[in-house]
């Protein structure tokens, strides 16, 4: 009987001899290649930490002890040790395993924020209230990748734990040199430095080779040396900032060296103050198509042949990120004032290929969107064009920045937001639903959504041409649709449908939601009621050319892959009062919930953000509007079901 299938709980660890924990490690890799291979999801992060989970459950009483992951990506394994070893056939979809940590899933999962560098701080947190409450049996274990190291959250958590002497607190760094690429900036380096320092290493290897070949004493002896290696690094090694910090430090230690993770844990969690221990690991290790994945070590991956790692499905069609990425080189051929900056995501952005062309002009700064928006300020300041491309939800950490630091400077810079708008299998925290309304209330910040790859490239080089305030491009991680041309312009805004007769509804359309506004638009003319689809691209400043249509007609409706509360069709709805336009309006938008994973397609339909409802909707709101008696529901002449 495989062992795996013996683990319901972590209780199920204490008795495993060394030869079955190391049989539980090969299945265990052996279960998320097969599993993740098949959904998709963060493979790489995962096979990377199974020595390590493994170690800090034998060590640790989980949730007794509370386990805090940071980012929560590589939580699988502790999901495995669990008793959810079940759910990985849904991994990331509907009504299935979440791909973080999830509270409602399991009491032994804490934090279920996906945004990096936070756990530190949880972790203080809880630690602090342990000791509060007089709980001193109790130790939380904060769980933190090198990358999540890189974000300024984690410092300022930092700061206040190594003031605090008696903190029941271990932090475990997952240091695999990587984010998705090689994790940059000083503490990378020094961090390399601890890792690559091989004085005491060699010195130990010595003492092994000739110690523990001694009978009897040998092996021992060996691991009294082996413990005091720690003692050596002091003496050897440089002095690590964490010690310098006056932060309690153990390591490095070789973190797919199970026993050797166990003693350093025990070591630590004896200490009874906060203290780190520092683990070296490979990202995918353990699948040879991983650990030569130079890119990103399958940090996420879609499906993939389990033995070769060859994705199953080859994309051949052009995303978003692809016609941003392409025609920002040709942006930064012609302006050689225009630089580019990530927070540790350059492939996922697509500015790697802005890299390749303009090595000096490409910036990343680690996962640290907050710097990388002042940062790129300060470079504004001094006649730069800055391009901050991140993904929409992780900006959100640095709206104070946008709004003071670019927005008060009236600095040019254009943030590109890609994964704006539902996004869906990386649950709730990944979808890019804030933007717009957050970022809206910046004083002068142009907003564009564009509908396609013809308007993402005109609304770039528009934004680039943007000196004296911030602006923001958005796009989806939906299909790039093919390019819809307009029929005919008011001003700056494209008519994309109208029917005949006088149109009676408006609908203005944003972003990926185009596609459904015609659809709506096509619904409502068989309903025997005339409408006009538009798509104003720029979402903010509402121009005058939009406010002249919506005076034209008897109903506004509005559709944004955006919040609905404060989002643009309520920006809309503000311009229209502020004007005493008094046309109806009916926004349509996501709900301000948290939305748990699914796909994309799953999510809009269960929000009711189909073209087939939205158009049902409106006959209902026109109809109570032209007060005709509301019919019956059976008589209303609904469209017919896709
Ligand atoms: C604020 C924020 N920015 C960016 C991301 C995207 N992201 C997810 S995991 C990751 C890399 C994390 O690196 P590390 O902490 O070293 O964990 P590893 O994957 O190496 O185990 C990034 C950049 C994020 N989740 N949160
Ligand atoms: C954990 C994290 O934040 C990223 O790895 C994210 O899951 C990537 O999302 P995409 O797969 O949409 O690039
Ligand atoms: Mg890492």
């Amino acid at each position: 009987m495989p062992l795996l299938e013996r683990i319901q709980g972590p209780e199920d660890l204490g008795d495993l001899t060394r030869t079955e924990m190391d049989e539980l490690a090969a299945e265990i890799r052996d279960f998320l290649i097969t599993h993740v291979s098949r959904t998709g999801g963060h493979l790489g992060p995962n096979l990377g930490v199974v020595e390590l989970t493994l170690a800090v459950h034998r060590t640790f009483t989980s949730p007794h002890d509370p386990i805090v992951f940071d980012t929560g990506h590589q939580s699988y394994v502790h999901k495995i040790l669990t008793g959810r070893q079940g759910g990985f056939d849904d991994l990331r979809q509907r009504g299935g395993l979440s791909g973080y940590p999830s509270r409602q899933e399991s009491k032994h999962d804490w934090v279920e924020n996906s945004h990096a560098s936070a756990a530190l701080s949880w972790a203080e947190g809880m630690a602090k209230a342990l000791k509060i409450r007089g709980e001193k049996d109790r130790t939380v274990v904060a769980f933190v990748g090198d990358g999540a190291l890189t974000g300024g959250m984690a410092w300022e958590a930092l700061n206040n734990i190594a003031v605090q002497d008696d903190l029941p607190l271990v932090i475990v760094v997952n240091d695999n040199g990587r984010s998705y690429t090689p994790t940059v900036g000083g503490l990378a380096q020094h961090l390399a430095v601890m890792r690559t320092d091989r004085r005491y290493e060699d010195l130990l290897d010595v003492i092994k080779r000739n110690v523990s070949r001694a009978p009897l004493v040998g092996r021992p002896a060996y691991e009294l040396l082996h413990g005091l290696k720690i003692g050596l690094k002091d003496v050897l090694a440089p002095q690590g900032l964490f010690a310098d910090l006056g932060l309690k430090y153990v390591g490095p230690i070789d973190g797919h060296d199970e026993p050797a993770v166990e003693r350093a844990l025990a070591q630590a969690k004896d200490f009874g103050g906060p203290v780190i221990v520092h683990c070296l690991t490979q990202k995918g290790h353990g699948f040879r198509a991983a650990e030569q994945n130079e890119e990103d070590r399958f940090h996420a991956i879609g499906q993939i042949d389990a033995h070769t790692g060859e994705p199953l499905s080859s994309i051949v069609t052009a995303t978003w990120t692809d016609v941003f990425a392409e025609e920002l080189v040709r942006i930064g051929g012609r302006r050689d004032d225009v630089v580019a900056i990530t927070a540790a995501m350059l492939h996922p952005t697509g500015l790697n290929r802005f890299a390749a062309t303009y090595p000096d002009r490409t910036f990343d700064v680690g996962i640290a969107e907050q710097h990388a928006v002042t940062s790129a300020a300060g470079m504004a300041a001094m006649g730069l064009h800055p391009v901050v491309a991140v993904y929409s939800t992780f900006l959100n950490r640095a709206f104070d920045q946008v709004l003071m630091d670019v927005g008060l400077h009236r600095a040019g810079v254009t943030f590109v937001l890609d994964r704006a708008g539902v996004t869906g299998s990386d649950g709730p925290s990944h979808n890019g639903m804030w933007d717009m309304s957050v970022f809206q209330v910046v004083p002068g910040l142009h907003i564009a959504a564009p509908r396609d790859g013809q308007r993402l490239r005109d609304a770039l080089n528009a934004a680039v041409d943007i000196d004296d305030a911030p602006s923001l491009i958005r796009f989806s991680k939906d299909k790039l649709p093919d390019d819809i041309e307009a029929i005919t312009h008011r001003g700056e805004v494209d008519v994309l449908y109208s029917s005949e007769g006088r149109p009676r509804v408006l609908v203005v359309a944003y972003g990926q939601m185009v596609g459904t506004g015609l659809d709506v638009g096509r619904r409502l003319t068989q309903q025997g009621i005339p409408a006009t689809v538009v798509d104003p691209v720029w979402a903010l400043p509402v121009g005058e050319d939009l406010l002249g249509l919506v005076a034209d007609h008897d109903l506004v409706v509005t559709i944004e892959d955006n919040c609905v509360v404060g989002g643009v069709g309520a920006r809309l709805e503000q311009a229209m009062a502020d004007h005493e336009i008094t046309t109806p309006v009916q926004t349509f938008g996501i709900p301000d919930q948290y939305l748990a994973q699914g796909s994309r397609g799953e999510i809009l339909t269960d929000l009711g953000l189909t073209g087939q409802d939205i158009a049902r909707s409106v006959v209902e709101h026109m109809l109570r509007l032209d007060r005709l008696p509301v019919p019956s529901p059976t008589e209303v002449v609904r469209p017919e079901r896709d």
